[in-house]
């Protein structure tokens, strides 16, 4: 479980979020919001990218202050740029990357970089440079070699903004197909609609909680008022 008591945080002098107390015990919990309310921040916090200004994250009881190394092997974290993710020069050898770096035996990851490659229909530019793809294949690049590593919780920030039609419902089908735990911000409220959960962010604060059909009642409602 990802839990958040009285996390604040705050850039300089500025406080981006406040007062956020959580349990995150569904499988898939959704987080909506206006640009510049605190989504992409509240994210980095799970998996300790970044550490609150005060409170605790604790992932399955990690405070992720003191054990940030652990949570981020348990956490994966699909960024909104997958260029800021992308490290290796090929597609097959970015993939393999994340898996040597967990440990994974040496004999096993040639196997799972194929299964990645096919499962998200890269297998024909296996030996292609990870920049020169489009953005859309970088985005489904960057989802894969997180998921290929197999982490317990997998928190996506806006991983379908870049996608065409086609690979958007590709994504939405993975991330329903998946066992683990997910956490996904994003600001397409259907990708959203069958989640267990959604929470809405509004300047730095939790502002509503509940079904995705409550919760984006509640964010079209600020909208509008
Ligand atoms: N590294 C940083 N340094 C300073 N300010 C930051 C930093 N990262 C985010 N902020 C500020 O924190 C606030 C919340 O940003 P955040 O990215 O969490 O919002 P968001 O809800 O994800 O927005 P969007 O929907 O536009 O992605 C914004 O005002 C942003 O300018």
């Amino acid at each position: 479980m990802i839990e958040l008591s009285g996390v604040g945080h705050r850039f300089g002098d500025r406080w981006v979020l406040r007062g956020v107390d959580l349990a995150l015990t569904e499988r898939r919990v959704a987080v909506i919001g206006a640009n510049g309310s605190g989504k992409s921040t509240f994210a980095r916090l799970l998996n300790g990218l970044i550490v609150p200004t005060e409170g605790r994250v604790r992932v399955d009881g990690l405070d992720t202050r003191k054990r940030g190394r652990e949570v981020r092997r348990r956490v994966g974290f699909v960024f909104q740029d997958p260029d800021v993710q992308i490290v290796m020069p090929t597609v097959a050898e970015d993939l393999a990357f994340g898996l040597k770096h967990h440990d994974v035996p040496k004999v096993s990851i040639p196997g799972l970089v194929d299964r990645a490659l096919a499962d998200f229909g890269l297998a024909e530019y296996r030996d292609h440079p990870a920049h020169l793809l489009s953005g859309g294949q970088k985005q489904l690049l960057a989802i894969a070699a997180v998921l290929v590593t197999d982490p317990a919780y997998i928190v996506f920030d806006e991983p379908t903004t870049l996608l065409d039609l086609r690979n958007k419902r590709r994504v939405v089908a993975v991330v329903a197909g998946l066992a683990q735990q997910v956490v996904v911000v994003s600001h397409d409220l259907d990708l959203l609609a069958d989640f267990d959960r959604a929470v809405v962010f509004d300047e730095g604060r939790v502002v509503a909680d509940g079904t995705p059909a409550e919760a984006v009642a509640a964010y079209l409602a600020l909208l509008s008022g």
